[in-house]
């Protein structure tokens, strides 16, 4: 568990464009250090604005996409092409842009790929834990207003399971209801995490999360979420203006 470091740009797209040529040149490092990199996205506003950083800067970077492994922290369980699947929107935003290896990108299942959220849920943890997968070398997080990561929501079960790699939940108070997401055991276990948090409207969030002592995580489910080596939330002023 690292002690949570954070980073304040101008605005949105400042921020997108600082945390897009980080992931570059942290991918750089791991690939020069011998790694095969995996990393973990995330859904939502900044997170594609970060991903069309990521395609536009990555032509002048030496990263080498078929050497990167791309899973995600949380998935709405919905159809393969609905415009809600955050595997779509990254896709579109900058997997496609790039020469990844289609066989190393992991989305979590689709209501196409398995009967239940639950199932896919399941088969999500089984290909991870086939792979060896688990430990991401950065792993970049959205937080909602009410403080949720990953599709973790305040006071929901889900936050107590530890004994899976992923869970379904279902009744998200944000839609679409039914998805799947890491546990916080899962989440935990990144080398780096980083907070991608965007506009004022989660200032109280952001606030809360970093507050000591550490609110309970059943509140602010982001508190609960730290890296192996290194926590980092990458805040906008209006995100940051009530710490
Ligand atoms: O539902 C979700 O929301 C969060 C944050 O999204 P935003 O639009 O408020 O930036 C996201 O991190 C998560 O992956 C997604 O499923």
């Amino acid at each position: 568990m690292s002690a949570a470091l954070v980073e304040v740009h101008e605005g949105p797209e400042a921020l997108a464009t600082a945390v897009a040529g980080e992931l570059l040149s942290r991918i750089e490092d791991a690939q020069a250090d011998g790694r095969e990199p995996h990393i973990g996205l995330t859904g939502g506003t900044i997170a594609r604005r970060i991903h069309a950083e990521v395609a536009r800067l990555s032509p002048d970077s030496d990263v080498d996409w078929s050497r990167v492994v791309v899973w995600w922290g949380d998935e709405r369980f919905v159809a393969p092409d609905d415009p809600d699947r955050n595997a779509g929107q990254a896709r579109s935003d900058f997997l496609d842009a790039v020469p990844v290896d289609p066989g190393k990108v992991h989305p979590m299942p689709s209501t196409a790929d398995a009967s239940s959220a639950e199932q896919g849920a399941a088969d999500y943890g089984d290909a991870m834990r086939a792979d060896g997968a688990g430990e991401f070398e950065v792993l970049m997080l959205g937080v909602g207003p009410d403080g949720h990561v990953a599709s973790l929501f305040p006071g929901h079960a889900a936050l107590d399971v530890d004994d899976r790699i992923a869970v379904r939940v279902h009744d998200s108070p944000k839609p679409p209801p039914e998805r799947i997401s890491l546990t916080l055991a899962a989440l935990n276990r990144s080398r780096s995490v980083w907070f991608l948090v965007s506009g004022e409207e989660k200032a109280d969030a952001v606030a809360r999360a970093l507050a000591e002592p550490p609110p309970d995580l059943h509140d602010i489910p982001a508190a609960g979420v730290s890296g192996l080596e290194e926590t980092i939330w990458f805040l906008d002023r209006p995100a940051a203006s009530r710490l």
